[in-house]
């Protein structure tokens, strides 16, 4: 019953639609009793052998009209009820979605992408059954078995019902010590759900490496041992369920047999008559449901109660990058891309004790190009990551046009930079649309010349669709150059004061590279760029150079400076240039 409480914050908020639903839904519990009474007035006037066609008649005329009202109020009560249901779905839904996206990556290194579908459909859909079913079978059991209780005394006998309810107290502790195991078996089945979901979620996303490592036959293997071991947990809640179940008809038998022997004895003493004791035993009808309900009431309950529980966990987690200390005065205008970093120690939040870069300090001046080279897992990545405020936690700071980025708001921030990360990825739409994604609406002509400067319109050209082919998971496959491209042209289209490409040119060949730089200077003269790449080529016309060796900047300046520094950038000059020439 907790969950209700829990709940508390929807139901007060929908009240009118409850109140409605549940009136509707006493009327429908009370409008059934009218039959059966109707049955025994029947039996008696029977027995008595003087009933007319007339009286007969408006009998099963009250039968109809008692039917037609009880579809009406059934209909009503659905609607308000089972819309609640949905409701609840939809506000637990878009919560659910706003803290995702609200959250940062420490977050989605946590839990994995299965785990979070499993708590956005399976938990959501059982809390949502609460709302629906659960208000529904609380509700009508508890009115149709107390008024059909009321109906029992007043239209028959106190005593009988006394008598022949005597098993209900047992169902009521079955389904009390069935609500106990319950709630933990359904916490570990969820938790079981979650693990089977993250399986399947890796393995349908890693199917080409799993085939061309020849790993299916292991994969296939070990998803069925998850999946029997999700079963064996499931059963535990069967076994609950089905120790309940039985319980119910057992004592439901007994009340039917206590009611005509008991009964019998009443109406041969000729205390009760026999259309009362028909009645009777119609009534009994009624309570096998709410008898029913208590135990499948407990299952809804308990497992929405689970479920609810881990969702608010995941609700409750809060993002460790917030605007906190933003200052709401600071918006694009106040942001240029004069850039300045200052970092004297940073460390990921999982390995503290691992400092990942110490004493990074540089500064840029807007229009000005920075270049990143560095051997790999050298820091690269971590300094982008950390101007992107993946990332609060460092000893320094970082400035942009002067303020620290912690204080700049992080949507003015982000707007304000446009990243193209070494994995990229695609929507499941339209070229255009993929490319116009950093751009919303924008006109197809800005999408085009995006493109073009990224070298990439001629291969958009032959594709069967042109820019309308669709990509991603349910579309042509681009070549990984393809997609380096795209995602250029994504950030291109956003003409932001800081580009920041992260090995973004990997997979292009030399000469498209350099095609591809040449029109990147053209646009982006006046404004701020870093790269961080492998190939030396292209940062030799940047302002700015820095070579990072373990978190540490190891060398610095332009491509001749560095040249002359006879170092590790001269060293690794001289290879790439050699390597270039044996490939020619
Ligand atoms: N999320 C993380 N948690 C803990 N350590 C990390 C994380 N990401 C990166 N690292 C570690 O930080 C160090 C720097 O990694 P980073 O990705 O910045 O290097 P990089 O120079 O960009 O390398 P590459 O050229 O391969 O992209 C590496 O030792 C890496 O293992």
């Amino acid at each position: 019953m907790k969950i209700f409480f829990k709940l508390g914050w929807f139901f007060k908020k929908e009240r009118k639609r409850y109140l409605v639903g549940v009136t509707f839904l006493a009327l429908t519990s009370i409008v059934n009793l009218v039959p059966p009474r109707i049955l025994g007035l029947m039996a008696d006037q029977l027995e008595l052998g003087h009933i007319s066609w007339q009286e007969y008649g408006m009998l099963i005329l009250a039968i109809i009209l008692a039917a037609l009202l009880l579809y009406g109020f059934r209909y009503f009560w659905r609607r308000q009820i089972w819309g609640g249901s949905a409701e609840l779905e939809l506000q637990l839904r878009a919560k659910l979605f706003a803290h995702f996206m609200e959250m940062d990556r420490t977050f989605y290194q946590r839990h994995r992408t299965g785990d979070l579908m499993a708590h956005a459909t399976n938990d959501i859909s059982a809390v949502q059954e609460v709302a629906g079913e659960g208000v529904l079978t609380l509700v009508d059991s508890l009115i149709m078995s107390v008024s059909t209780m009321v109906a029992m005394i007043v239209f028959v006998d106190w005593r009988l019902t006394v008598v022949a309810l005597i098993p209900l107290p047992f169902l009521a502790w079955g389904a009390w010590k069935l609500g106990d195991q319950l709630h933990d078996a359904f916490d570990q089945s969820q938790a079981a759900f979650s693990r089977l979901n993250n399986k399947t979620q890796e393995s349908v996303s890693g199917i080409k490496v799993l085939k061309t490592f020849g790993q299916g036959k292991e994969d296939t293997a070990a998803f069925q041992q998850m999946t029997a071991e999700t079963i064996n947990i499931n059963k535990r809640v069967f076994k609950w369920d089905s120790l309940f179940d039985p319980l119910g008809t057992l004592l439901i038998g007994l009340t039917y047999t206590i009611t005509i022997i008991y009964g019998g004895l009443l109406v041969s003493n000729q205390v009760l008559s026999i259309g009362q004791l028909v009645s009777f035993i119609a009534y009994i009808g009624n309570m096998v449901w709410p008898m029913f309900a208590i135990g499948y009431l407990f299952n809804i309950l308990e497992r929405g109660s689970a479920s609810y529980d881990r969702v608010e966990k995941l609700l409750d987690e809060q993002p460790a990058i917030t605007d906190q200390h933003a200052n709401p005065q600071l918006d694009a205008a106040a942001i240029n891309g004069d850039l300045s970093f200052h970092i004297k120690s940073f460390a990921y939040p999982d390995e503290p004790q691992i400092p990942v870069l110490h004493g990074v300090d540089f500064t840029l001046k807007t229009g000005q190009t920075l270049g990143l080279v560095g051997k790999v897992g050298a820091g690269k990545t971590t300094i982008i990551q950390l101007l992107l405020r993946e990332f609060d936690q460092y000893e320094g700071q970082i400035t942009l046009n002067g303020h620290d980025i912690r204080e700049i708001p992080l949507n003015v921030l982000l707007r304000a930079i446009s990243y193209v990360p070494q994995d990229n990825y695609l929507f499941s739409t339209s070229i255009q649309k993929n490319i116009a994604f950093s751009k919303v609406n924008s006109a197809e002509d800005a999408v085009v010349a995006a493109a073009k400067k990224s070298d990439l319109h001629n291969d958009i050209l032959q594709m069967p669709g042109g820019y309308n082919t669709l990509v991603g998971e349910n579309g042509v496959s681009l070549s990984g150059g393809q997609k380096q491209r795209m995602s250029i042209a994504r950030a291109l289209l956003k003409q932001s004061q800081l580009l920041i490409l992260d090995d973004a040119l990997s997979a292009v060949d030399a000469r498209t590279e350099q095609a591809i730089l040449q029109s990147l200077r053209q646009e982006r003269a006046g404004k701020t760029t870093m790269i961080a790449t492998h190939r030396l080529t292209s940062v030799m016309k940047a302002d700015l150079i820095l070579v990072l060796k373990d978190g540490q900047i190891v060398e610095r300046g332009t491509h001749e400076q560095l040249l002359a520094q006879q170092g590790w950038y001269a060293d690794m000059w001289q290879r790439q240039e050699l390597e270039e020439k044996v490939g020619e």
